[in-house]
């Protein structure tokens, strides 16, 4: 049965014992699950498997970001683990997105496939130190953009740019955002930040949820709170 739920766990641990202790109480049928660079590089490909192998569909998060022909040969190698998303970093243009897209092309189990644009950590500041004086949004407009034309399937972003990017991209152009926050959760080092219901009205179609559920005393509580907001 494809699952119809908009959330996606991030499963940021330190190691893949606590990952899959968190999995364990979380319901493949009302969750996808996301694996990160943290647990990634502690543990491989192995807590893929192993997350599979309790029955949920992997966001692989390991925004690759490199010259074209080894992005390709990266997400080549993310769709022959099964994962259901994989993503890459916009910033690294148009030939790497390209190389990327063409390599999974034909794929049996072929991932979607998602460009980071801005990070929802950065704000206005953070982009002015590293020389991009426009605002987040117009910023995450143009690399939304060039990753449509690039064959992406869709972006990550913040939520607060979803509507602006469903206008500019389409409504099948995929909006994956992290920086979602319900309610009376503290933001961390998230910048651009909405809650679940306002992510939904401004037409996002995956939300990115770590700390929120992952974090708190009693994630399943937390969980079933945030699909009973959004039905
Ligand atoms: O690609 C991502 O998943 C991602 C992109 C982005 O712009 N911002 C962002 O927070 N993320 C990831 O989304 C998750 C957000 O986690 P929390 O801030 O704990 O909800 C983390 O695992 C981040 O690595």
């Amino acid at each position: 049965m494809p699952i119809s739920s908009p959330v996606v766990v991030a499963l940021d641990y330190p190691d893949q014992a606590q990952a899959l202790a968190m999995a364990d109480q979380l319901d493949p049928a009302k969750v996808r699950v996301k694996v990160g660079k943290e647990i990634f590089t502690r543990s491989g490909p192995a807590v893929v498997e192993a997350l599979h192998g309790k029955g949920f569909e992997v966001f692989l998060d390991l925004k690759f970001h490199d010259i074209p022909n080894t992005v390709a040969g990266a997400v080549a190698a993310a769709a022959d683990m099964g994962v259901w998303m994989v993503n890459v970093h916009a910033g690294g243009g148009q030939r790497m997105m390209e190389a990327a897209a063409n390599a999974i092309a034909n794929h049996r189990t072929r991932p979607l496939l998602i460009a980071v644009t801005v990070l929802t950590s950065m704000d206005r500041t953070d982009l002015s130190q590293i020389g991009i004086v426009d605002e987040p949004q117009v910023q995450v407009r143009r690399l939304a953009e060039l990753s449509k034309a690039s064959g992406m399937d869709g972006v990550v972003c913040s939520a607060q740019e979803a509507s602006l990017l469903k206008q500019a991209c389409g409504q099948n152009f995929a909006l994956v955002t992290p920086g979602i926050r319900p309610a009376g959760s503290d933001a961390g080092d998230q910048r651009r930040v909405l809650t679940p219901v306002q992510a939904r009205d401004a037409g996002v179609d995956y939300m990115v949820i770590g700390r929120p559920i992952t974090q708190s005393a009693e994630p399943t509580l937390v969980v079933d709170e945030i699909l009973q907001s959004l039905a």
